[in-house]
């Protein structure tokens, strides 16, 4: 079967300067992956340039079948890019419900089963962005994501900087809805041993390029190898 995504020889950056070099990877349909890595080797700027926020230099990406390399941003999204950056792109003077309505479209994802997913957000439906704590608020950017009835859903550090019941919350979520529903997702961390849980690959960034692939559950078994690559001690 043909891969969801095939990201083949993408060279990435910002203006001139180049992070990623050459990397090639592949995601099929129904599979998560985590995107691990020490500080500033390119995650973040890695998931950007698959939504379009980034400077591709080289390389192709491809989501079902469609190229979307020479893409602006809003029209991955309308192919299939749901996409929650670290700054939680929410519309803070809307109200919960607005923030999802505003932006949802056809699918299996409507605002009523994400309200299921995160009865916070529920209880809060009528309140504005402004009024939301930052869980809360990552809660609704993972829910808008959802509403865009995505292909493929990014995730970069859905959980940082969140208090542990929080961090919970989200993580149950990641699960039903990556691994649990298949919704194909690739997810940023810092820390694996929370994100391998509920991913089922896992991809380590070093010096620009992917240093290190294996499955979540072979690193959870035997988390050594990413010694290398994140530090001892550091997982
Ligand atoms: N907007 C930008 N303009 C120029 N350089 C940038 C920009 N954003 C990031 N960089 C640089 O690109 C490199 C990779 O950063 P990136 O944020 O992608 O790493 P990361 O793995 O996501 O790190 P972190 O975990 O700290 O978010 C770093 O050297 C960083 O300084």
């Amino acid at each position: 079967m043909a891969a969801l995504l095939d990201v083949q020889h993408l060279t990435c950056g910002h203006g001139e300067a180049v992070v990623l070099q050459d990397v090639s990877f592949t995601l099929p349909e129904g599979r998560s992956l985590a995107l691990l890595g020490r500080n500033g080797t390119g995650k973040t700027t890695l998931i950007d340039t698959l939504a379009g926020a980034a400077r591709r230099h080289a390389g192709t990406i491809t989501l079902a079948g469609q190229a979307l390399h020479a893409l602006p941003s809003h029209r991955r999204a309308a192919a299939g890019i749901g996409w929650v950056p670290q700054e939680r792109n929410i519309f803070k003077s809307l109200t919960v419900h607005e923030n999802l309505t505003a932006v949802m479209r056809p699918g299996p994802w409507s605002p009523e089963r994400v309200y299921q997913l995160f009865p916070r957000l529920a209880e809060r439906r009528q309140n504005l962005g402004t009024q939301l704590s930052g869980g809360e608020q990552q809660m609704l950017a993972f829910a808008r994501a959802l509403v865009l009835n995505p292909k493929l859903l990014l995730l970069d550090e859905p959980l940082e900087g969140l208090a542990p019941i929080i961090v919970e919350e989200l993580l149950r979520a990641i699960r039903r809805v990556a691994r649990d529903e298949g919704l194909p997702s690739i997810v940023v961390e810092q820390h694996p041993q929370m994100v391998l849980g509920v991913t089922d690959d896992a991809i380590v960034l070093d010096r620009g390029s992917i240093a290190y692939r294996a499955t979540s559950e072979a690193l959870l078994a035997d988390p050594t190898p990413l010694d290398a690559w994140l530090g001892v001690g550091q997982h």
